[in-house]
């Protein structure tokens, strides 16, 4: 089952997820401002199909649909108000007899006709002739005679819109009992001869020729009917009739009016024949239904905060005006292409929801995500560093069995006795090897994927923090008051969380390679907390002699031991009620650690040579450029320390991934530098600025100042070229430019420019080779070398000696076992022989490919080896 924390972490870290919540929380929002404000929220809804209707092109009329209305002649002669049913029974039957595919009449049946308008003799004829019809709609009457059950009667309502504009009509109504279909679509199901639609809660969209009114449709006034009837006028009546929906409007026009988006006011009639002819055309539109609305808004909703999300700054803005700038052009293509009206007002809404929210919840959990990040980052450190240290080993196995391969091979030509034993020998080498090879590139793939993954989070990571440029701006001037010069935007992010670290008793941990300015930090998270104005101690522990530890952390009493001749206060209680700064904590012996542990929990200790504890009140920062971590799973750090100390960790970024800041150092340094030597300050040319940047500062600040140091005092020069620096020198780590390699450093090429080429590549045998042009083995016999050499120059600690290869403490551990490595597999050449003479020819076969050079080194490790073993 998932746990709260793991279901948190995967919805923080997964922008789809994000998005799609935020835009579900949106189009809610959306809808409850909408029944909030309806009007407003309509008219906007409908902006887009309001103005399309206005500004399109005028739409067919159908050549299928005849209107008989009535004009001035008529009234003339049938009079004002209603007429004699008698003349509608002569048109009915007319239009039944010229062979009309349907009729259409706005007559009511629900009254009898008064005596002077015919009476029950024209009611009677015009049943008849409607009855002979068959094909007839009529207008809803409640009260129709039963004879009328036989013919459809049709409703005249439309829907108005909450901001009282009729843009659709319902196309079924409920009458009681009775379920009344609307009047154009009766007429067009008849026409058609289909059944109606069963889309009971449907609604129809008015789509109208011209402005909407009556004159825009196809009228005939009544006058030339009756007169064409009169005479018998066959061919007119065709031309009318025959084929055609014929609709008759008997009645005067009706009072009761609906207002067109077109502006227009019009009877129910008059609407529903509009409907009519847009079916009768093809031109009828349709609208999203409410749950199309609420899923077109939400995807819209959620691909914005998307976008938001996504990209930062102004890019997210952008990318979200675009979003909505297309779905404006699409949802006008949409009706005038598909004739569907999308929804306009709710995604908007949403939109702008979106806009807000996302920002809020942005800025919101940007702690949070930072956290995870660094934490998902720091495993991945952890699995990487595990990975390499397997590839190591399986590196160096390749290239232990490799030679011993070729030392089979050479013995098995040469002893013809033992052929068969050291064939054999020679093939389970082969074998062997291969599956190594095999293992390692398992782990090379393993360690490529780590780093991608890594590299993704740090982009991710400087991506997702979205502290602006004045913040910045503020933070680097904070920064500056307290000795700190950095423009870096990670930097400057990380002052900012210890700022706020330092405020809280928290302990804090400050990781990071020498010189990173780990201990200005550590002097700012006292000066920013409650007890800046009391004591800063700091101590490095690398310094302290094991036998005073106790004395100079804790005190003592007088004469507690020789030469203490009088009471003595250690450095906690020194550091009482302020700040005890412990430099390089990851150099304490072990025992020394359980001894830091107890007070750093108790928060108390015996003064040496005393009977009653000391309480003291500190708040401790710590730092080291070890990995404690490493420390912890190999045993040299006590893992319950490291918990202790572990209260809010900051790894400080390396000087080479801050070249921003080089410039701004430069300036600074220079500046100082030049005060203290009372010279005019010097420039930097670009040329050495370029130098400077592209050095890797395994030193980091420290070293990039003697360095600067170093050029002012030996150049009198106004600006400083790049003659004026010499970074190649001990230590120096240059970063060698990406040209050919093989031309630059051809085959004897100096140890130390292909160590530079390993440094470079964190002592990566394959890609330094093919960085060199040279074979996996060529690199493996140079290093092993360099390591027999610094081996014999370290007398034998093999520490020391891998510090010196390695130059970065990162790439320690790695050289450390390649180191041993190369060192055991000698050892284990030499083993069988008795004496070093012995040995060492063994090994000028074995080793044919290492540099002649290094003979010496192998020489003197064989020696040494030797002469360690007693005589028998
Ligand atoms: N950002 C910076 N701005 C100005 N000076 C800096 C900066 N970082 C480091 N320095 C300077 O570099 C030198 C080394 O800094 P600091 O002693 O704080 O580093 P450190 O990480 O504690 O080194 P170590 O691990 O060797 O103890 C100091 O002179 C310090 O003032």
């Amino acid at each position: 089952m998932f746990h709260r924390h793991t279901l948190w972490r995967h919805f923080i870290t997964s922008l789809p997820l994000q998005a799609l919540t935020i835009g579900i929380l949106a189009t809610l929002l959306a809808k409850l401002l909408w029944l909030a404000a309806p009007a407003t929220f309509t008219a906007l809804d409908w902006t887009v199909y309001d103005t399309w209707l206005r500004h399109r092109a005028p739409i067919a009329v159908s050549p299928a649909l005849t209107i008989i209305a009535r004009d001035p002649v008529s009234e003339a002669q049938f009079g004002a108000g209603s007429w004699d049913r008698a003349i509608l029974a002569q048109l009915i039957t007319t239009a039944h007899e010229t062979g009309a595919a349907a009729i259409g009449i706005d007559h009511r049946f629900n009254q009898a006709s008064p005596p002077h308008l015919g009476g029950a003799a024209s009611d009677a004829l015009l049943l008849e002739a409607t009855t002979a019809a068959g094909h007839l709609v009529t207008v809803f009457a409640d009260e129709a005679p039963p004879a009328m059950d036989a013919i459809m009667q049709g409703h005249l309502i439309l829907s108005p819109h909450s901001d009282h504009v009729a843009r659709s009509l319902p196309f079924f109504v409920e009458h009681g009992s009775q379920t009344l279909p609307a009047f154009g679509l009766a007429l067009f199901s008849l026409t058609k001869n289909q059944p109606l639609p069963h889309e009971t809660g449907a609604t129809g969209l008015v789509n109208a020729v011209g402005n909407g009114t009556l004159a825009d449709l196809p009228t005939i006034p009544l006058s030339n009917v009756w007169g064409a009837i009169q005479r018998h006028d066959s061919t007119a009546l065709d031309g009318w009739m025959k084929d055609k929906v014929v609709v008759i409007l008997s009645q005067p026009p009706a009072q009761n009016l609906w207002l067109l988006p077109t502006g227009q006011s019009v009877d129910g009639m008059t609407a529903h024949l509009q409907f009519l002819n847009s079916l009768l055309t093809d031109n009828r539109l349709c609208q999203t239904g409410p749950l199309g609305r609420a899923g077109i808004t939400m995807v819209f909703a959620a691909f914005i905060a998307w976008c938001l999300l996504r990209f930062h700054g102004s890019i997210s803005l952008v990318f979200a005006a675009g979003v909505i700038a297309l779905y404006a052009a699409l949802t006008a293509a949409v009706l005038g292409g598909l004739h569907l009206v999308l929804p306009v007002a709710l995604p908007l809404t949403a939109a702008l929801i979106v806009l807000l929210g996302t920002t809020a919840w942005t800025h919101l959990t940007a702690g949070q995500r930072m956290m995870l990040l660094e934490q998902d980052m720091l495993r991945i450190q952890q699995d990487t560093a595990a990975v390499r240290e397997a590839l190591v080993l399986r590196e160096s196995r390749a290239d232990a069995l490799q030679e011993d391969l070729d030392a089979a091979k050479a013995a098995a030509a040469q002893s013809a006795g033992q052929r068969q034993d050291l064939a054999r020998a020679t093939e389970s080498l082969r074998a062997e090897l291969a599956d190594v090879q095999m293992q390692e590139q398992t782990a090379r793939e393993q360690l490529e994927g780590l780093e991608r993954q890594l590299h993704d989070l740090r982009a991710a990571g400087s991506e997702s923090e979205t502290i602006g440029d004045t913040a910045l701006t503020q933070l680097a001037i904070e920064c500056r008051q307290l000795g700190i010069m950095t423009r870096d935007a990670s930097l400057l992010r990380l002052f900012r969380d210890v700022k706020k670290g330092a405020g809280s008793p928290l302990t804090v941990l400050f990781l990071g390679e020498p010189g990173t300015g780990k201990e200005l930090f550590a002097r700012a998270v006292h000066r920013l907390s409650p007890r800046s104005s009391r004591t800063f101690i700091a101590v490095n522990m690398a310094a302290i002699s094991p036998e005073l530890f106790e004395s100079e952390l804790f005190g003592h009493t007088k004469g507690s031991f020789t030469g203490a001749t009088a009471d003595r206060r250690g450095y906690f209680e020194l550091a009482n009620h302020g700040t005890i700064f412990l430099d390089e904590i990851g150099d304490l012996r072990l025992d020394h650690q359980s001894k830091l542990l107890r007070v750093l929990q108790e928060k108390s200790f015996y003064r040496v040579g005393a009977t009653m504890p000391t309480t003291v009140d500190v708040r401790i920062v710590a730092a080291t450029n070890r990995d404690l971590q490493r420390g912890v799973s190999e045993g040299w750090f006590r893992e319950d320390l490291y918990f202790r100390l572990k209260g809010l960790v900051f790894r400080l970024p390396p000087l080479r991934e801050r070249a921003a800041d080089i410039p701004l150092l430069a300036d600074v340094c220079l500046a100082e530098i030049a005060g203290q030597m009372s010279r005019p300050t010097p420039k930097l040319s670009n040329e050495a600025l370029h130098l400077l940047t592209e050095y890797a500062w395994p030193g980091n600040v420290r070293e990039f100042r003697h360095a600067l140091e170093r050029a002012v005092a030996l150049s009198d020069d106004p600006v400083l070229t790049r003659s004026a620096f010499s970074l190649e020198g001990a230590g120096a780590t240059p970063t060698l430019p990406l040209l050919n390699p093989s031309r630059l450093l051809p085959e004897p090429a100096g140890d130390a420019a292909v160590l530079g080429c390993l440094r470079q590549h964190g002592f990566d045998m394959q890609a330094t080779a093919k960085t060199l042009g040279w074979d996996r083995s060529t690199v493996t016999q140079r290093l092993k070398g360099l390591c027999f050499q610094a081996l014999v120059e370290s007398n034998g600690d093999q520490a020391k000696a891998a510090l010196a290869i390695a130059g970065d403490p990162t790439y320690l551990r790695t050289v450390e076992l390649k180191l041993l490595d190369y060192h055991n597999h000698l050892l284990s050449v030499i083993a069988p022989f008795k004496t070093a003479d012995e040995a060492l020819a063994d090994c000028t076969r074995r080793f044919k490919n290492l540099p002649d050079r290094h003979f010496a080194s192998v020489d003197t490790l064989v020696r040494d080896h030797f002469a360690k073993i007693p005589p028998p």
